[in-house]
């Protein structure tokens, strides 16, 4: 199958941005175009993949150089960065803010100007089509947690964006939780770009970013580049831990 052309506008692009946090350089000069349909974002703690992952989202705006997504500012265009943009952050409950399941669902399309009747009718609709109408009228409080990573999911894909940011999306749930999850995400149309520490999690991307120090290590398809991350890693990994925790 072909893939459609890409224009230098599709997807998300970054021209020299700059971060700085609290007077720290946390993202240097980057400059990237995002288009492929499944992206991962690789790199040690602290390397900058949230921060890049924020600053995609428009939650952030770079101090020097510009970011676009789909062509538009992230910051200024809120509601229609809605379509464009979905994020899925790895604590769903940083994610959640409504007390019930329906509201939860409602919510995005809600803010995408969709009226309260449409919007009402669509959850319904979509938790009909996913086996899950007794979630209506439900307290989030009583999902688990790999129920609440579901509800987010939902959340995110009731408003249809082009593309998905996940940020570690599947630490801290049991491995059945694990396989369904990653089987729903494979199975989606939209643009996936993945934020992980896990090289294995993305070896089936179609390009891999492994991001160190707030640059670009290495950029290219995951056989490329996973290897020399793993390499890299395990080298660290026999250097003196305390020295790199004390850092
Ligand atoms: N508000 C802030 N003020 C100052 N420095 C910050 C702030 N937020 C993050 N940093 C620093 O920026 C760097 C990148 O952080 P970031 O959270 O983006 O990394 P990460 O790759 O997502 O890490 P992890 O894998 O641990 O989540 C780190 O050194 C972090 O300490």
């Amino acid at each position: 199958m072909t893939r459609p052309t890409t224009a230098a506008t599709d997807g998300i692009v970054l021209t020299g941005a700059c971060v700085t946090l609290t007077g720290r350089p946390v993202l240097h000069n980057l400059s990237l175009h995002l288009h492929e349909q499944r992206i991962g974002i690789i790199g040690r703690n602290g390397s900058g993949k949230s921060t890049l992952m924020r600053l995609m989202a428009g939650l952030i705006a770079p101090d020097h150089g510009t970011v676009r997504v789909e062509g538009v500012d992230p910051t200024r265009a809120r509601k229609q960065m809605l379509s464009h943009l979905g994020i899925l952050f790895q604590n769903p409950d940083h994610q959640i803010l409504f007390p019930t399941v329906d509201e939860e669902l409602a919510f995005g399309l809600l803010q995408m100007g969709v009226p309260k009747s449409d919007a009402q009718a669509q959850v319904t609709a979509h938790l009909a089509r996913h086996g899950r109408s007794q979630w209506r009228g439900v307290s989030v409080a009583t999902l688990s947690q790999g129920q609440r990573h579901w509800l987010c999911l939902q959340a995110v894909l009731l408003m249809q964006p082009r593309t998905i940011l996940l940020d570690e999306p599947l630490a801290g749930l049991d491995l059945p939780t694990q396989t369904r999850l990653a089987r729903a995400f494979a199975a989606l149309p939209q643009r996936l770009i993945t934020i992980t520490h896990d090289p294995a999690s993305l070896s089936g991307c179609d390009r891999v970013i492994w991001l160190e120090g707030g640059t670009v290590a290495a950029d290219g398809p995951p056989a490329q580049v996973l290897p020399l991350f793993e390499a890299e890693m395990q080298r660290l990994g026999g250097l003196d831990a305390d020295a790199d925790l004390a850092g």
